[in-house]
This record gives C-alpha cells, structure tokens and sequence, in this order.
C-alpha cells in the first residue's frame, strides 16, 4: 500500500486512466475492462484493474483539484511503477467554436496555480505539455474511430467557481479551449518522474453559453473519450 492507494505492488497496471470522479472509474471498468476487480478504496477513491483487448490497464479516481490529482500521480508513478497516465475528465468550454460533449485532447496546460511557481522558485514560468507521443497516438485513434476530436491548450485552474470571467475571454483569445482542475500538475509530475502523460476531456458545460450536463451524465456517458483513451494507452 502506497499512502493513499490500497493495491498491493503489481496490482496496479503500468497503464492508467485517470478519471477526477471515483464513479466514473468504477463506471469505466465495469462498462470496459474484462475482469475488472477493485484495488483501493481508500478515502473512497476508487480503483480498478482489468483488462482491454487483452492488455492490462488500471483506472485510478483522481479526485478534484492539483493537490488531490498531484498525490494520486505522483503516487502511481513512483509506488507502483505507473509509465502512462492519461486523465479522462470533464471541462468547461472556453471555446465558441466548441460544443456540449466535444472531445478534447490537452496539449498544454496554463495553469494560475501556485505549484509550479514554487518547484521554480518563482524564477521560471513552466510550460506543462503533453507527452507527444501518446497525443499523436490519441488523435490517430481518434481519427480511425470517427470522432472528432479538438486539440489544443486548455487552462487547468485551482477554482472551479471564478471571480475572474473576464481572464477566462482573454485566455479564449489566445486559443485556449477550456478549463478543468488537474491537467497542469499532471504534465509536470510525469515530466519530473520520467513517465508519459495525456488529458483528453469531454466538454460537460459551456462557459459561454452556460449550458450543462448533469451529475449523472458526467458520471457515466462520456464514452467517447473514454475509447479514444483506452485505445490510446494500449498502443
Ligand atoms: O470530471 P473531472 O475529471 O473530475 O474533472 C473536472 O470536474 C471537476 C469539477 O467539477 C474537476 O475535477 C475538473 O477538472
Ligand atoms: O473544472 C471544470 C470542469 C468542468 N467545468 C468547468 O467549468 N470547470
């Protein structure tokens, strides 16, 4: 057991997905993986390992926000020897030219968050990108399984309600398509630890038009993502 993950050592699969929300994980291997069985239950942060197309993979609940996704990451790298990462999770589009639902793949994440700034000792403004590999990977499967998928920058941002709408249009203007929790502190974790990372997002509400799914949608019907990433981890 690493502090905060139940799996013993090689329960644990070097790939993993990694959804925010525990049920989603527990949705994911129940809907995906042959033989799926639960490693941890810790704090209720669900885990899983199973099989897809006959390749071992892990879905790991990652919980909201970079101090939560930084421990799980940072855990199922150098506890269990985790080498690929990729986050499935939801986002708020910034983006008009996205929809409700559309699939995005994260190349780079700008982040307000205090992390980086401290490992940097505020000297330096870090880039988190995504491992290049698996993102070319992710949009060839994404190309063969039909579904269109964005890929650009997003903004992985410490508060989900902000007092600052007016940043969200700046960044908009600078091609950033969306915002979610996790991804900035993600890249940088795998970077540091020498594994391979990705964040692929389904837009589950609109900044701009204030449209929304619900709990239950976000939980349990982002499908299309979910196959480009699982896809995407095996190849
Ligand atoms: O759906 P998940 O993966 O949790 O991701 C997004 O949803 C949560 C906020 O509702 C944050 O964690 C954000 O990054
Ligand atoms: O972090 C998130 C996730 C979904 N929608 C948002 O607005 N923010």
């Amino acid at each position: 057991m690493s502090t905060h993950i139940g799996a013993e050592p090689g329960e644990i699969a070097e790939r993993v997905l990694m959804p925010g929300d525990p049920l989603r994980a527990k949705w994911i291997a129940e809907t995906y993986l042959e033989g799926a069985r639960c490693y941890s239950t810790v704090r209720g942060m669900l885990g899983f390992t199973g099989r897809w197309n006959g390749v071992e993979v892990s879905v790991q609940g990652s919980g909201m926000g970079m101090p939560s996704a930084s421990i799980y990451a940072h855990e199922l790298i150098n506890e269990y020897g985790v080498k690929t990462l990729i986050r499935v999770g939801s986002c708020g589009a910034l983006s008009e030219d996205l929809a409700l639902r559309d699939v995005v793949a994260a190349i780079g994440s700008s982040t307000d968050s205090n992390m980086n700034r401290m490992r940097f000792d505020g000297l330096i403004d870090y880039a988190p990108v995504a491992d290049f590999g698996l993102l070319r990977t992710s949009v060839e499967v994404a190309e063969r399984r039909g579904i269109t998928m964005h890929v650009g920058p997003i903004l992985a941002a410490d508060a989900f309600y902000t007092d600052r709408p007016d940043l969200y249009d700046a960044l908009a203007d600078y091609g950033v398509l969306a915002v979610e929790m996790e991804s900035a502190a993600l890249y940088t974790i795998a970077a540091r630890f020498k594994a391979r990372a990705l964040t692929i997002l389904t837009v589950s509400d609109h900044i701009k038009t204030g449209e929304k799914t619900t709990s239950a949608e976000r939980e349990q019907t982002f499908s299309q993502m979910v196959e480009i990433a699982l896809d995407t981890a095996i190849a």
